[in-house]
């Protein structure tokens, strides 16, 4: 048996985020990895989609400038776009992130871990053996997620696409169907279609994207069609089969049909917890694990067992996991320390920003940038909001970066505190926006002071401006 202060289940973004923070406090620290070192993130999901994304963005902005479309003459070179995205993705081998948790004295257990008892780790390692991992201070689940594939007659058999397969392709099927309205839904239907995929994209509901402002989910859908896609909303998929070796054939419910090179679904996430040992310290396999602010799992007592990213359904994107990672990391070497803790909102030893002032950028054409409440949102949490709305297109920034710039602000102002508690970007270029919304949310900065804050002419940023004025018009 090996002991350690701090045992962390998982090194994706969040559990190697969660353990440096603990190893800087100055603990013993163990990761336990059954892959690859760097998690889902780096191999199968924001680095590799981002790869696949930014060709058919940076295409597509260059068509919309008169004399660079004069220049850009072809399509995007599909191998050449593959080749990178096997550059980001590392070529799925985690050297470099096994070479910086070496250089941080942290211990690497590469297996399948799981926990057996308070603050015991069993695992399979995989040279086949097994190793006992006794921690002094603390468990930390960080596991994160896997697809969350629906119970569809065929599907088992049909070897269907999920953001694995997605993200690391290495092949552009001739035609291809996504199921699905969320993030990596519009994402890889953007990508694969700039890539020269025939894109099919079938929507439950009745729009895309339903958990940001709606005009985001409308921008995107016209994009999409825009692009090629066919997008189709009100659809189920009622079964499906592969004929061997070939195309897949997708029922829809009536008579209809749908012959496919490959499908993707984009249905979803479930937790890594089903083959986790939860049943030992009393909570059901394959559930999500809620914590408090301080990243204790709520449902276990002794104050030990902690779970951070993805698998605490706070908030499922790398930078709040790593968010976490950092509080919650710095909160295990306190406590250990016998430090006190600040858990106040915004205190050093609490989750925040993973409850009030979410960023998020959905990489498509146009992007959507977002950061907190929609208006839906902060009107289902009782407060007094008023929406501000500017049209993108007409910022002179705007107008400069592509012809016809099409694009639209939104503003959501708490009345009674006049501070901003959402802000949602759509448009080409807005990605790099939105950290001045973060800021503005986070900060509570009173509106007031946001009109010192002037934005460099002639930029995106001006909009700033647009939307302080507008609000200030509507006010009276
Ligand atoms: C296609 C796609 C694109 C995305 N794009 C973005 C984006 O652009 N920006 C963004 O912020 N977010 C994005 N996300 C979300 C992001 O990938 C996750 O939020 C992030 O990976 C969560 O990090 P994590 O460390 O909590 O979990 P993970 O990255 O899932 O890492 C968990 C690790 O734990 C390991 N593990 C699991 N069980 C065990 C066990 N029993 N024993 C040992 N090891 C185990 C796994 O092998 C894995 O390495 C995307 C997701 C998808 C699917
Ligand atoms: N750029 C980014 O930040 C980025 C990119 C990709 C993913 N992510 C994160 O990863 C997580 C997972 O993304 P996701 O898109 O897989 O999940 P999601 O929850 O965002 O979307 C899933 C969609 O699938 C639909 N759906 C569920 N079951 C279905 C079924 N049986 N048939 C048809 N439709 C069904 C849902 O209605 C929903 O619209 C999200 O939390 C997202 O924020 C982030």
């Amino acid at each position: 048996m090996d002991t350690y202060d701090v045992v962390v289940l998982g090194g994706g973004p969040t559990g190697e985020n969660l353990a440096e923070r603990a190893r800087a406090g100055g603990l013993e620290v163990a990761v336990v990895e059954r892959e690859l070192v760097g998690g889902e993130c780096s191999y199968w999901a924001c680095m590799p989609s981002k790869a696949l994304l930014r060709p058919a963005v940076a295409l597509n902005e260059a068509r919309r400038v008169a004399g660079t479309r004069e220049a850009v003459t072809g399509r995007l070179d599909a191998a050449a776009v593959l080749r990178r995205r096997d550059e980001f993705a590392s070529h799925w081998r985690d050297d470099g992130q096994v070479a910086w948790l070496d250089s941080t004295g942290i211990a690497l257990v590469r297996g399948h871990g799981r926990l057996d008892g308070e603050r015991r780790v069993v695992v399979d390692t995989s040279d086949g053996e097994r190793r006992v991992l006794q921690a002094r201070h603390a468990v930390a689940v960080c596991t994160g997620t896997r697809a969350a594939l629906p119970d569809l007659p065929g599907l088992a058999e049909a070897a269907v696409w999920t953001s694995r397969e997605a993200t690391s392709a290495q092949e552009v099927p001739g035609r291809l169907a996504v199921v699905g309205g969320g993030v990596v839904a519009v994402e890889m239907a953007t990508a694969w279609a700039a890539l020269g995929s025939r894109v099919t994209l079938l929507v439950r509901g009745g729009a895309l994207l339903p958990r940001t402002e709606p005009f985001a989910g409308e921008a995107v859908a016209e994009g999409l069609k825009e692009a090629g896609v066919d997008v189709r909303f009100g659809v189920a998929v009622a079964g499906l089969s592969r004929v061997p070796g070939g195309e897949v054939v997708l029922e829809l419910g009536g008579a209809e049909t749908l012959r496919m090179d490959e499908v993707l679904f984009a249905t979803g996430r479930v937790p890594a917890t089903a083959d986790l040992g939860l049943e030992t310290v009393g909570l059901a396999p394959g559930s999500w694990l809620p914590v408090d602010v301080t990243g204790q799992v709520v449902d276990v007592p002794g104050g030990w067992l902690y779970a951070a990213g993805d698998v605490n359904h706070r908030a499922l994107l790398t930078h709040q996991g790593k968010y976490q990672g950092r509080v919650f990391g710095t909160v295990i070497a306190d406590r250990a320390a016998g430090r006190s803790l600040d858990t106040e909102p915004w205190g050093r030893s609490a989750a925040t920003a993973d409850r009030l002032a979410v960023p998020q950028v959905v990489f498509t054409d146009p992007e959507v940038a977002s950061v907190g409440l929609t208006l839906d949102e902060a009107g289902e949490r009782g407060l007094r909001v008023r929406a501000v709305d500017y049209e993108l297109g007409n910022v002179a920034g705007a107008s400069l970066y592509v012809d016809r710039y099409r694009g639209r602000a939104r503003a959501v102002v708490d009345l009674d505190r006049e501070v901003l508690v959402g802000v949602t970007f759509v448009g080409p270029g807005v990605a790099e926006l939105l950290h001045s919304a973060t800021v503005a949310v986070v900060g509570e900065v009173p509106i007031g002071r946001l009109w010192h804050a002037v934005p460099a002419y002639p930029t995106i940023s001006e909009v700033w401006l647009r939307l302080l004025e507008t609000y200030r018009g509507s006010a009276g």
